[in-house]
Parts: structure tokens; C-alpha cells; sequence
């Protein structure tokens, strides 16, 4: 199969999730979202997006595995609150699955009709793979941005092929954000995707027959540096802000941060709403998960960007969930980048 073939999977159960999240969202009550061991939240919609990923996925694609967030222990507890939740992610999943396939939709994925629970179920588990440098595999992040989905934020579905530990093909949703960014309150819900060598692209998620529009950064140099504008996570835990104000003081830049959950920053960065992405390590041990870089790093790469670590090294999605051998995640045209390496590694005192 081509990666154009696989694309347009790829575009297809990417797409179904993000409609399945959206009616999901704000509807959250209290008992569709639980606490995992590590304290992040995880909802009914984190469980049914890859359950209904994993599922179309091992239509297309029986023999691939899958390097998956989630799991489905929680939900095969005994209680009657992981019950309920089991519950609620089945009849999400077959509400959105009997939807019979749209116009421009991926054929052979066996859309239109329902699933037993217990497929449901062990299509979550397949995405408990380890990682591997060899061969083919599929990355989910099924809600990338748990806390701004639950915030009324931005998330995002992500989906990404890696071959011999390289990413091939990237696809993101981003269900809350404008499909034009000039108009903020129009409509919003856009999916992006990058093939490797094959350029970058969005299209409304409702429009499944819709063409697929070519998208670019901002060209940006080092003159122009100065009226560069960056964004980074909401959250302060998952990337200092304190240090990206001094890397932006070392720059010039004078514009606001605009801080946004998931890989929707990616995205923006990717069709110029914004120029550079930081992610500055809070804590020395954390590892970045493969999830939540995977399809953005191709598409800002596609896009005219470059994406490194903090050492400025390619970021290694051949080591297994995490990427171990990097520290923070630098994303910028590849024509300023070497300039914001150069302030970054300033500011924090590495080389
Ligand atoms: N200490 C930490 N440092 C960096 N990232 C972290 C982190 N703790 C959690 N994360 C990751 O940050 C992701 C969200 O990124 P962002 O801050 O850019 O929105 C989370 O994805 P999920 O929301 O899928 O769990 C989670 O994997
Ligand atoms: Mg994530």
C-alpha cells in the first residue's frame, strides 16, 4: 500500500475520532474522567478515541502494532465507576463506527457497522506495544491536551506512522481550532497531515471530500527574528516559562507567548500563526513521550521548520515510548533555528 493510500486512513479514523471527542466534549461529567497513577486525568473521550483508532487501524492493518497512550485496565475493573465508563466508551465508539463511510473516507476499514465490548476493549490494549527501531508501527495519542480538552481548550487526535524508527506520515486533528485563523470565532475543527517529502497540509475535518490545502511557515530570518512570535503548553509543569521569557528577551522578541495545550502548537506553527515552539525541561528525569512529537515533528519539518532537543539533536523515536535520549523539544523555521539554539542554550547553560 502507498503512503497516499495510508494517508487517507490515516485522515479517516483521525477524523471519525475527532467528531466522536467533539460531541464528547464539554459534556464531560465527573465520572467520565479518572486520575491515573501519575496524576494526569484521562477521560471517556482519551478511551473511545483509541478505541476506535486501534480498531479501524487493525482493519488496514492487522500486523502492525501500535505505541498507544492509553490502556484498558481501568475500564476491566469490577467497580461500578470503571462500568460505567466501559460503558459509556462502547456506546460512543459504536455510535461513531455505525455511521455509515462519507464521501472521500478510506474504503475497506468496515465503517457502518458496530463492535462487541470485548473487541472494543482489546482494540485499547493494542496500543500497549513498547516501541521498536525496526520496522513499521503506528503512534496515538488519542487526546493529546487532556487538560485544555477539559479546560475548553485546545486538543488534538494524533496519529503517526514510524518505519525503521523514522516518522513517515503524520496526521493531526484539532477539533477547537479556527479553520482560518484571521477569523477566531468562525468555524473551527481542522485536520493536518504531512507525508515525508511530500509537503504539509489542513483541511476542515467536516468536509471528508474536501481538498487538502498546501500549508507553509512564515518565512522569518535573522533580521526579522525580532517580530518572530512563540508559543508553549499552558501548563508551567510541562515546560518553563520563566526560561522561554529569557530566551525571548535574548531574541528581542517582544510579542506575548501564546500558550496552547497539545500539538495543536505544531499545527499553528506549521501554517504560520505563530514562528517557534518551546518546550523547556521543568524536571531533569522527565522523558518526553513519542505520543505527544510524533506526527507534529513531520508536519513543522514538511512545513519549512526544523525540530530538535535543546542540544540540538534530532529528536529519536527508535528508542521505545519515550524519547530518552532527548531533553525539551526546539521547533523553528529551519532559517532561525540555529539562532534560537544559540539563545536557548544561553539561557539554560547547556551545550
Ligand atoms: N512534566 C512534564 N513535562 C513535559 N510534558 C509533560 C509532563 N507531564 C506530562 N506531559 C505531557 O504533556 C502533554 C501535553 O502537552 P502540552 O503541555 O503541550 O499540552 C501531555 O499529553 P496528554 O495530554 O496526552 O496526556 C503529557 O504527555
Ligand atoms: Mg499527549
Amino acid at each position: 500500500m502507498s503512503l497516499v493510500q495510508e494517508k487517507q486512513i490515516a485522515i479517516t479514523v483521525v477524523s471519525r475520532a475527532a467528531n466522536l471527542a467533539q460531541s464528547v466534549f464539554k459534556k464531560l461529567v465527573n465520572a467520565e474522567t479518572v486520575t491515573k497513577k501519575d496524576k494526569s486525568p484521562v477521560t471517556v473521550a482519551d478511551y473511545s478515541c483509541q478505541s476506535l483508532i486501534s480498531l479501524l487501524l487493525s482493519k488496514a492493518y492487522p500486523n502492525d502494532p501500535i505505541v498507544g497512550e492509553e490502556d484498558a485496565k481501568d475500564l476491566r475493573q469490577p467497580t461500578d465507576e470503571s462500568k460505567q465508563l466501559k460503558n459509556r466508551v462502547v456506546d460512543l465508539v459504536n455510535a461513531e463506527l455505525s455511521k455509515p463511510q462519507a464521501a472521500g473516507e478510506a474504503d475497506d476499514l468496515e465503517l457502518g457497522v458496530t463492535r462487541s465490548e470485548t473487541e472494543l476493549l482489546d482494540a485499547i490494549d493494542r496500543g500497549t506495544f513498547e516501541g521498536s527501531a525496526k520496522g513499521r508501527m503506528w503512534c496515538l495519542d488519542p487526546i493529546d491536551g487532556t487538560k485544555g480538552f477539559l479546560r475548553g481548550g485546545q486538543y488534538a487526535v494524533c496519529l503517526a506512522l514510524l518505519i525503521e524508527g523514522k516518522v513517515e506520515l503524520g496526521v493531526i486533528a484539532c477539533p477547537n481550532l479556527p479553520v482560518d485563523p484571521s477569523k477566531p470565532d468562525g468555524p473551527r475543527g481542522v485536520v493536518f497531515g504531512a507525508i515525508k517529502g511530500q509537503g504539509a497540509f489542513q483541511r476542515p475535518i467536516s468536509e471528508t471530500n474536501g481538498p487538502l490545502s498546501k500549508i507553509s511557515m512564515n518565512s522569518i530570518t535573522k533580521e526579522s527574528i525580532a517580530q518572530a512570535s512563540f508559543c508553549e503548553s499552558v501548563e508551567s509543569g510541562h515546560s518553563s516559562q520563566g526560561d522561554s521569557a529569557n530566551i525571548a528577551k535574548e531574541l528581542n522578541i517582544t510579542k506575548e507567548p501564546v500558550r496552547m495545550d497539545s500539538q495543536a502548537k505544531y499545527c499553528s506553527i506549521s501554517r504560520g500563526d505563530g514562528d517557534i515552539y518551546l518546550r523547556l525541561p521543568v524536571s531533569a528525569s522527565y522523558e518526553e513521550k513519542i505520543w505527544d512529537h510524533a506526527p507534529g515533528r513531520l508536519l513543522v519539518a514538511e512545513a519549512g521548520g526544523k525540530v530538535t532537543d535543546i542540544h540540538n539533536k534530532d529528536l529519536d523515536f527508535s528508542l521505545g515510548r519515550t524519547l530518552k535520549n532527548n531533553k525539551g523539544v526546539i521547533v523553528a523555521h529551519e532559517s532561525i533555528h540555529g539562532d534560537v539554539i544559540k539563545a536557548v542554550q544561553k539561557v539554560l547553560n547547556v551545550a
